[in-house]
C-alpha cells in the first residue's frame, strides 16, 4: 500500500511540473525561406516565458504557429505540446476549441483586432458565446460586464453599447485582454501588447497583465522586441536572432551574465522602463 501511494504521488509530482507548452525543434518555412529555424521552450504551468528579438526574427511566425494560425504557405515541422496534446496534429475543430478558449492571444494594435462597427458588449460576449453557446443571455451580459471591471474599464454597464472608437488605445488594449480571459485560458499569448502604446499606458497595461497572471494562474507567452519590456514582466527569457533561439535564462541571469553578443547589443540598447511595480490600479486609464 506505501508503494501505491509513493509511486501514485511520484505520478501526481511528475504531472504537475510537466510543462503546459512544449514546443520542439520547431521549424517554419515559406516557401523556401526558413522563418524559424528549430527551436525549442517551454512553459511551465504559471510561468511567464519572454521572446525577445528584433523584426522578422520569427517571433511572430512562433506564436501564430502555436495557435496553428499561419498562413497556408507556411509549413511547421518539429512539436508543440500543449497539456499533453499534440497540436501540430490535432484535427481543426480540435484546434478550434483551443483558440480563445484554453489558448488565447493578445495583439500589438487592438483597433485592427476589434471590429469598428460592433459594440464592444458584443464583442466580448462574442467570444465567450463561441465555446459557450449554452449560457443564457442575462448571464452573458453580467460576465461582459464582470470582464470589463476585472481589466480596468470603467463604469462596465454603460459602456457595453459603445464602439471600438470611443475608447483609448490603452482603453482598447484592456478590451482586447477582456476578450482574451473571458473563457478562462490556460495560456496567454501576449505578442507586443504594449508597442503601440505610450510609455505610461505600457506600463498600466504591464502592472494589469501581472495582477491578471496572478489571479488567473495563467501561463504567459509574452512576445515583444524590447528587452525592457520583457524583463518587466518574464520569468525567463530567450532571445531570437535570424529564427534561432540564440540564448535562454532566467531574467535576472541573462541581465546579469549575458552569453550571446546578440543578447548584450539588447541589453545595452535597451531603455530603463521606469515602471512603478507598485502602480495602483486606481491609477488614472488612458
Ligand atoms: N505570410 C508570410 N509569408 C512569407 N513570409 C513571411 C510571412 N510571415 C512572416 N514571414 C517571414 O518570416 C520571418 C519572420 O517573421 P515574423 O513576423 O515572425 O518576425 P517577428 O520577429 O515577429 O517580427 P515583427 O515583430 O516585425 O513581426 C520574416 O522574414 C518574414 O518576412
Amino acid at each position: 500500500m506505501d508503494t501505491f501511494n509513493h509511486v501514485n504521488l511520484a505520478t501526481i509530482q511528475s504531472m504537475s511540473s510537466a510543462p503546459l507548452l512544449d514546443v520542439r525543434n520547431l521549424s517554419i518555412a515559406f516557401g523556401k525561406h526558413t522563418a524559424v529555424r528549430e527551436i525549442s521552450f517551454h512553459i511551465n504551468p504559471g510561468e511567464t516565458l519572454g521572446l525577445v528579438g528584433e523584426s522578422g526574427s520569427g517571433k511572430s511566425a512562433t506564436s501564430l504557429a502555436i495557435l496553428r494560425l499561419l498562413a497556408p504557405s507556411a509549413r511547421a515541422t518539429g512539436s508543440i505540446t500543449f497539456a499533453g496534446e499534440s497540436l501540430l496534429d490535432l484535427p481543426e475543430n480540435s484546434m478550434r476549441r483551443h483558440r480563445g478558449s484554453s489558448i488565447a492571444m493578445i495583439f500589438q494594435e487592438p483597433m485592427t483586432a476589434l471590429n469598428p462597427s460592433m459594440r464592444i458588449g458584443a464583442q466580448i460576449a462574442e467570444a465567450l458565446e463561441a465555446h459557450h453557446p449554452e449560457i443564457s443571455t442575462s448571464s452573458v451580459r453580467q460576465k461582459v460586464i464582470d470582464a470589463m471591471r476585472e481589466v480596468g474599464l470603467p463604469d462596465p454597464e454603460g459602456r457595453l453599447r459603445d464602439y471600438p472608437h470611443q475608447f483609448s488605445g490603452g482603453q482598447r488594449q484592456r478590451i482586447l485582454i477582456a476578450m482574451a480571459l473571458i473563457n478562462r485560458p490556460r495560456l496567454l499569448i501576449a505578442d507586443e501588447p504594449t508597442t503601440a502604446l505610450d510609455v505610461t499606458v505600457q506600463a498600466q497595461i504591464l502592472h494589469l497583465l501581472k495582477e491578471l497572471r496572478q489571479t488567473h494562474q495563467l501561463s504567459m507567452l509574452f512576445i515583444s522586441h524590447d528587452l525592457a519590456v520583457v524583463s518587466e514582466i518574464a520569468d525567463r527569457v530567450a532571445v531570437m536572432q535570424h529564427g534561432q533561439i540564440v540564448e535562454e535564462a532566467p531574467t535576472g541571469t541573462l541581465f546579469r551574465h549575458p552569453q550571446h553578443p546578440y543578447t548584450r547589443n539588447l541589453i545595452t540598447a535597451a531603455p530603463t522602463m521606469h515602471t512603478d511595480r507598485n502602480l495602483p490600479l486606481a491609477t488614472p486609464i488612458r
